[in-house]
């Protein structure tokens, strides 16, 4: 294997909450209250339950004061919408995450739409995205804002950068695509109509992968000395956790690389926590 250098996720995270804790900590000794996170995950799919847990976890490290609302996957809709009403009314809650995805009964859009713009910690409100597509102030969506501080973190700089994202969703790679365009970057979107991905792929100086597809890159087809964000997490049947590229072969090529675990994952839930605690400011 030639010289990579990893974009240590758990380790960068671990920074993160260490200082929202220092910060949380403060607050509290100024007499101001603790942020408090409601998390809402409503049926049994267990990727999501370990994320969840992991988010609650980070809550007791942080000092923010969290509520789980575990539902049943046959919860409708309209008793959803209730227990959100609830929480945008209830000042100690300052944050709200409903854990996607949802049971295919509940619409999404208007799950996160029913939230409280102020509250929606997840950056996926309309009025949140309108903002980030504005580039005006407002809450991010986790998983781009964490890449973003990461990459930061070692000194990286996209500006002037062709950062090719391949997926297209509304949790990832639209609103990583306009990360990576206001810092600079010339910006590829590949998605599942996108013709000659091999050709793309191997054009990116940043590669950014977001599909949930182990299969979906070729990793020789990476240009040499490119940097990998692999956001992709896809659990194998022998219990294994991979990403979407093979870091093996994905490392002969890159100058820093992300692994999966301990990469974007755990940046999502510390940004989470970052978002959580400006919310309640
Ligand atoms: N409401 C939301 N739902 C979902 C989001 C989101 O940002 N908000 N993103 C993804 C999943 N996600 C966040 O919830 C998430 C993914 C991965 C991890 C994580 O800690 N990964 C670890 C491995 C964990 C494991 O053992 O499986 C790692 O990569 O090291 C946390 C959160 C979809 N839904």
């Amino acid at each position: 294997m030639t010289a990579h250098q990893i974009l240590d996720g758990k380790l960068v995270s671990q920074e993160l909450q260490t200082d929202i804790a220092r910060k949380i900590s403060k607050r509290l000794e100024g007499g101001f209250q603790p942020p408090g996170l409601a998390v809402v995950l409503v049926g049994n799919d267990e990727a999501s339950k370990v994320y969840v847990n992991n988010k609650i976890r980070a809550c007791e490290r942080t000092g923010i004061r969290s509520a789980a609302h575990f539902l049943p996957r046959q919860t409708s809709a309209k008793a959803l919408y209730a227990l959100i009403d609830e929480l945008n009314e209830d000042p100690e809650v300052h944050g709200i995450l409903v854990q996607l995805p949802l049971p295919e009964h509940i619409d999404e859009t208007e799950v996160t739409n029913r939230i409280d713009p102020d509250k929606d910690v997840d950056g996926f409100h309309a009025r949140n995205v309108g903002h980030l597509a504005l580039r005006q102030p407002g809450l991010r969506p986790c998983t781009p804002r964490g890449v973003m501080t990461l990459l930061n973190h070692y000194g990286i700089d996209p500006k002037g950068k062709h950062c090719v994202v391949v997926g297209a969703s509304n949790i990832v790679g639209r609103p990583l695509m306009l990360e990576m365009l206001f810092a600079g970057a010339t910006v590829t979107c590949c998605h599942r109509f996108t013709r000659n991905l091999d050709d793309h792929v191997s054009q990116a100086d940043v590669l950014c992968v977001a599909v949930g597809n182990p299969n979906i890159v070729d990793a020789t087809w990476i240009k040499k000395g490119a940097i990998v964000i692999d956001i992709g997490i896809n659990r194998l049947t022998d219990g294994r956790l991979v990403g979407d590229v093979d870091f093996e072969v994905a490392a002969e090529q890159a100058s820093w690389i992300t692994p999966v675990p301990g990469g974007i994952g755990p940046m999502t839930v510390a940004t989470l926590m970052q978002n959580t605690y400006e919310a309640s400011l």
